[in-house]
């Protein structure tokens, strides 16, 4: 789980301060996936970040419900920043070996993580042999390389063309499933908010605080007929109603 209590964060001094969050407090159970939908500029990046430990908050405090010592989280970023001289299995092995793994295991664990993110065959590829899905792919296999409990994204599809990313949202689901991590992820489209997540974050700009938190009842697994019922049609609606509001 994490809680988020109070969690603000301006950047700069004085009068060059940049209020990039206001105070804001979030529940999520372990194991849900939360999409979190806001106008440009509006401190989700921000957020994951300060959840992620690359940032610190101004104020308020993050706990991560885990027993693991170090911060338990993988981070999926918009462009998948492989190594490019690195294969496809060394771009998912590469925190392993970092972090010691014994080569066997390491080796294990590549492959399970290949055949996770479809990728199988494609083991000896380098990055600029890949489409941008397949990249994202690999990324996400890396992410989840160190076993983290929480998996952070930020617009990881926004780069890749429609069907490709409808196609890596139902990949995307599939892996949710099968590893029960907890995931945070930034999208622009809200239609992607609704049919991924369990929660839906609305926020606002200036300064960046949360409008709404959505519960999504919506049944599971979410398919292409999810994406023509009444109640999703009506969420998107919503949403997007909360998002028009947001950017005032
Ligand atoms: N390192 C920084 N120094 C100063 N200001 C920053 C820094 N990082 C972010 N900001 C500012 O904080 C605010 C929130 O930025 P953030 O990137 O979190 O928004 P966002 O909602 O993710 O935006 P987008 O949807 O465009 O990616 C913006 O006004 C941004 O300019």
């Amino acid at each position: 789980m994490i809680r988020i209590e109070q969690v603000s964060k301006t950047f700069g001094q004085g009068k060059n301060s940049v209020v990039a969050l206001a105070p804001l407090d979030q529940f999520i159970g372990e194991g849900e996936f939360i999409a979190i939908v806001g106008p440009s500029g509006c401190g989700k990046s921000t957020l994951l970040r300060i959840v992620a430990g690359l940032e610190t908050a101004t104020e308020g405090r993050i706990t991560l419900g885990t027993s693991q010592l170090k911060r338990p989280v993988g981070f999926v970023f918009q462009d998948a920043v492989l190594l490019p001289w690195k294969t496809v299995a060394g771009n998912i092995r590469f925190p392993l070996d970092t972090s010691g793994v014994p080569r066997k295991v390491g080796d294990r664990k590549v492959e399970e993580l290949v055949e996770l993110v479809g990728l199988q065959g494609f083991e000896n590829a380098l990055p600029k042999q890949l489409s941008g899905g397949m990249k994202q792919r690999t990324a996400i296999a890396r992410a989840l390389a160190d076993d983290p409990a929480i998996l952070l994204m930020d617009e990881p599809f926004s780069a890749v063309d429609l069907m490709t990313r409808e196609g890596l949202n139902d990949e995307l689901l599939r892996i949710w499933q099968a590893t029960g991590k907890t995931i945070l992820l930034v999208t622009h489209s809200v239609e992607e908010a609704a049919y991924l997540g369990t929660k839906v974050m609305v926020m606002s700009a200036r300064p960046g605080r949360l409008r709404k938190t959505y519960d999504v009842a919506l049944p599971s697994p979410r398919t292409e007929e999810t994406k023509t019922s009444a109640d999703y049609l009506d969420l998107v609606g919503e949403l997007k109603h909360m998002m028009r509001d947001a950017d005032r």
